[in-house]
């Protein structure tokens, strides 16, 4: 029709880049070790993703190589169909720590794509819906003196939303009905203390068995809990309808969770408040997904990141554009701005973290410094045990 199309600057190049190496990276920062995956290509650019679940490093590397063949040498903007091909290639489902190698590889594609066309990732997510992303702190600690001890210093910088864990008093032997009196009573001490204009969050990180979750759920009820997370253990979602009909607290699960199949039941029946995605866990290929069956059921995403640099930059990109959601987990009150491995990353302030407006991800290491602080190691993750010498669930 002779109609000549308007200049629309894409890169064509963006669209042949291929992926030519898949690098895991096990990096010590300034807080915290971190499982990191570079996707190298053959244009020079890198993506960065990160591994939420670290319980079982070795698996994990194992499957970053088994997904690296998978994807050396295909175009890197391919993101959904390495995502079915990491999820469905293989005959048996990709879940658990294999789903989240497949997700760090799958951020860093993102990553890319937002760097090849030069673009933040909320930009490629349909735009932000806010101005920035209210978070949540982490209180270190185990009683209440010490939580306070953090609470007002964080208060006063602006943190409006606090968590505490479930911690047993006699760590590290977990006495149910100690711990269930010690935490209850923290709890409503915090609400005492910090008044009624902070929101109080609690980890109960399936320590409890259902009944004893159920006696914490309702004491805690009075102080007005924001949510409750992972109360009960995530092998048998099912069993939150009970904890649901004999409690009014909000309720979080999630974290161990990886893809939109496995998050299925949680949000169709209802049975949480707020969906506890890890990209770092999921992808942002799934995360979106889920969050939309989330959306559609009035649940709210509360992204889990307890995580490093990239989990934190990914988790904003994909909140700044999310209709539902809940508050962004961010365990490290000061970003990385001191850290010389982090040359760019999500800005961590008073409450809020805000993606750096680079594009991509906008977060990129000293990736030269990092191989040099690479360990290799994650630490054992503490267990605890019941007085009886049996294993609970740490
Ligand atoms: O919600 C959280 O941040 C915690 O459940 C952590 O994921 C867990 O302690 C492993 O680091
Ligand atoms: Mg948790």
């Amino acid at each position: 029709m002779g109609m000549t199309l308007p200049p629309y600057g894409y890169h064509s190049g963006a669209a042949s880049m291929k992926i030519t190496e898949v690098e895991p990276l096990v990096v010590a920062t300034r807080s915290g070790t971190y499982l990191l995956v570079v996707v190298h290509t053959d244009e020079g650019l890198h993506g960065l993703g990160e591994v939420g679940m670290r319980s079982r490093p070795r698996a994990v590397l194992g499957a970053l190589a088994d997904f690296a063949e998978l994807a050396t040498g295909t175009q890197a903007h391919r993101i959904e169909e390495l995502s079915q091909l990491f999820l469905r290639g293989g005959f048996f489902p990709a879940v658990g720590d294999v789903a989240a190698a497949a997700a760090a590889i799958d951020l860093a594609l993102w990553d890319l794509r937002g760097k090849a066309l030069g673009v933040p990732v909320h930009e490629l997510l349909g735009g932000a819906v806010r101005d920035h992303v209210p978070a949540y702190v982490h209180l270190p600690g185990h009683s209440l003196p010490e939580y306070l001890d953090h609470a007002h210093g964080l208060v006063e910088r602006g943190w409006r939303h606090l968590r505490i864990g479930l911690q047993p008093p006699t760590d590290p032997v977990l006495e149910p009905r100690a711990t269930l009196r010690a935490n209850v009573e923290a709890f409503h001490g915090l609400r005492e203390a910090l008044g009624d204009d902070v929101e109080l969050l609690v980890d109960v990180h399936t320590r409890l068995d259902p009944a004893e979750a159920t006696v914490f759920c309702r004491e805690i009820e009075p102080a007005r809990p924001y949510f409750v997370e992972d109360p009960l253990r995530s092998e048998s979602m099912d069993a939150y309808r009970m904890l649901r009909a004999r409690t009014g607290v909000p309720l979080a699960a999630g974290e161990q969770l990886t893809t939109a199949w496995e998050f299925r039941p949680l949000l169709e029946g209802d049975l949480v408040d707020h969906a506890r995605i890890d990209l770092a866990n999921t992808g942002l290929t799934q995360g979106r997904k889920i969050a939309a069956i989330a959306e559609a059921h009035h649940i709210q995403v509360t992204t889990h990141n307890p995580l490093g640099p990239v989990c934190t930059a990914a988790s904003a990109h994909f909140n700044l554009t999310l209709p539902n959601l809940g508050v962004q987990e961010q365990t490290h009150p000061h970003g990385w701005d001191d850290d010389p491995l982090v040359v760019a990353g999500a800005i961590v302030d008073g409450g809020s973290v805000r993606p750096s407006g680079l594009p991509g991800f906008g977060v990129d290491l000293d990736l030269e410094a990092a191989r040099r602080a690479a360990t290799g190691e994650l630490g054992p993750p503490p267990r605890y045990r019941r007085p009886d010498g049996s294993l609970t669930n740490w």
